[in-house]
């Protein structure tokens, strides 16, 4: 099944009901991310780009308000990200198909417990698999580098190899980790609409060394995956 924005909705529910084409709500972190996306959706007015900040927190908050006050159809959490080693390098996109908090839980003597064990409720929101597909497909047509996994939702970037070790080993077949989806993909599942994360990686995952992060070259691909967003998803 295709994911048509070209469907209507109606805003009313009465007789001469009216149609409104529906909306994507774009959430990104910071304003440069935000400026890469804009500049790959060339300004169309059917998405929606905002500047939540840096955090799982920041996001739910902007993601609900936005929600809350506008018709959306999806939510896309677009950004930078860091890619997994031998799964995402850096300069390539990833499409997660299923967002994890991964530091959601309690430390224990024994390990890392997450919020599923303790019995508090779910870390992983699943993402619909035929609009991964769907983009996914689109950004590799358009000779874009991609690939698709889970992806992680830290509060803490990851700082050393063996908390890249600890999470990769937690989460099966880790690709790349930032700081919003979860929250983003919690206040849509809230409302019931789908969502998306695309992360261009700018860093691996691993020891920190902020001077390797290539932040020019993941907006640039971050801008080329919004223009092929465009073409998919209208
Ligand atoms: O300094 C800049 O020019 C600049 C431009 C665009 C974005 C940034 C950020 O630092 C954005 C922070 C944002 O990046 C995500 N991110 C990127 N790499 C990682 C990572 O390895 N682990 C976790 N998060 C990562 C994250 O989603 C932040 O919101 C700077």
């Amino acid at each position: 099944m295709n994911f048509d924005l070209s469907a209507k909705t109606p805003a009313v529910s009465h007789p001469k009901q009216q149609e409104t084409e529906m909306r994507v709500l774009v959430i990104t972190s910071v304003p440069a991310e935000k400026d890469a996306v804009l500049r790959g959706l060339h300004g169309n007015s059917r998405f929606n780009v905002l500047v939540a900040g840096v955090g799982p927190a920041a996001a739910a908050a902007s993601t609900a308000t936005a929600l809350a006050t506008a018709k959306y159809g999806l939510v896309v959490n677009a950004g930078i990200g860091g890619g997994f080693a031998n799964r995402a390098e850096v300069g390539s996109l990833v499409v997660a198909n299923e967002i994890v908090a991964a530091d959601l839980g309690a430390e224990t003597p024994e390990g890392f417990c997450s919020l599923d064990e303790l019995g508090f409720g779910s870390t992983r929101i699943p993402v619909d698999a035929s609009l991964v597909t769907q983009v996914t497909e689109a950004l590799h047509a358009a000779g874009l580098p991609v690939t698709t996994g889970p992806v992680l939702t830290v509060s803490t970037v990851t700082g050393t190899a063996a908390t890249s070790f600890e999470r990769a080993s937690r989460v099966p077949g880790a690709t790349a980790e930032a700081m919003e989806g979860y929250g983003v993909a919690t206040a849509a599942h809230n409302h019931g609409i789908p969502i998306l994360e695309i992360r261009a990686i700018s860093n691996l995952v691993g020891p920190r060394d902020r001077a390797a992060w290539r932040i020019e070259e993941a907006l640039n691909i971050l801008e080329s995956a919004s223009s092929v967003l465009l073409e998919v998803l209208l």
